[in-house]
């Protein structure tokens, strides 16, 4: 069984409980109260490499990320040093999220906020909405082409954004693309959580220039960014390098900074000669 099997089957068992504890018309009355979405794919294409922080308290293959995890002050500080749009991990067994971060988020700041969960279930979606995300999560490699396709439907149908994910070219093969706006490839390997950085930059060669590419996991250096800009990437979504820094908000501006310098560097050269 691979990691995201083992985290499935633990989602289902608990969503069936939160489903007995919250009906989901008390989540729909909810949803009345939260602002409209923020659309994601417009926040992701700029004209420069967008980056979505994630908030991340614990992973699988690293245990404890952080330890001090002030959501607000966290979701602060990403949005005052630059982040185009904030992730936040739900998922409480294997990353210690939950939809209390997600709120807490929502009430700080105005970016789109992604809910990153292992939705399997159309009461995940309306959840989602009730605590006030924007976009959430669609991972390929946990749904039927045709569940997927229901789930974003729906998701959409509800004012929120979707961002897809896949890990390879034949997961990305079984999508109807015309209904995608948004593809994220995790470069992550589920089986042996290595990560390929240049994963994303294969997967997503040949998708139509619509869509928006994400790349995901795994991405820590300047140099690392610069090559998935020049490759076509939209925005890199990255968690552990952030949050493992003192200051998570001034390492993102860092990195940030760095990237535009590089890729300005050979337009300025240009423009001397
Ligand atoms: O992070 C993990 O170990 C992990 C394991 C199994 C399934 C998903 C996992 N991570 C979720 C994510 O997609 C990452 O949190 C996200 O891409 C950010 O990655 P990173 O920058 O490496 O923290």
């Amino acid at each position: 069984m691979t990691i995201l099997e083992q985290i499935a089957r633990t989602v289902r068992e608990r969503l069936e409980e939160r489903k007995r504890r919250v009906p989901v018309s008390l989540l729909e009355e909810r949803s009345h109260y939260q602002s409209p979405t923020l659309p994601l794919a417009p926040a992701l294409r700029t004209g420069e490499l967008a980056i979505i922080a994630e908030l991340k308290k614990a992973s699988p293959s690293k245990g404890i990320i952080r330890r001090e995890f002030n959501v607000p002050e966290l979701a602060r500080q990403y949005k005052w040093h630059g982040a185009q749009a904030i992730s936040v991990l739900t998922e409480p067994d294997y990353f210690q999220g939950s939809l209390e971060h997600l709120e807490a988020a929502r009430r700080t700041v105005d970016l789109p906020l992604l809910r990153k969960d292992f939705i399997l279930d159309p009461y995940q979606i309306v959840e989602a909405r009730a605590y006030g995300a924007d976009a959430v999560l669609l991972i390929a490699a946990l749904l039927d082409p045709v569940q997927l396709h229901e789930l974003h439907a729906m998701a959409t149908e509800l004012g929120l954004s979707c961002l897809v994910e896949v890990h390879s070219e034949s997961e990305l093969d079984r999508l109807d693309l015309d209904k995608i706006e948004i593809l994220g490839v995790n470069n992550r390997d589920l089986h042996t959580f290595e990560v390929d950085v240049n994963r994303a930059v294969q997967v997503l060669r040949h998708v139509p220039e619509r869509i928006v590419r994400v790349a995901e996991s795994g991405l820590r250096t300047a140099d690392e960014l610069v090559h998935l800009r020049r490759h076509g990437i939209d925005a890199v979504l990255i968690g552990e390098a952030f949050m493992r820094a003192p200051h998570p908000g001034e390492a993102l501006e860092r990195l940030r900074r760095e990237v535009q310098r590089r890729l300005a560097a050979p337009d300025m050269l240009r423009m001397a000669v």
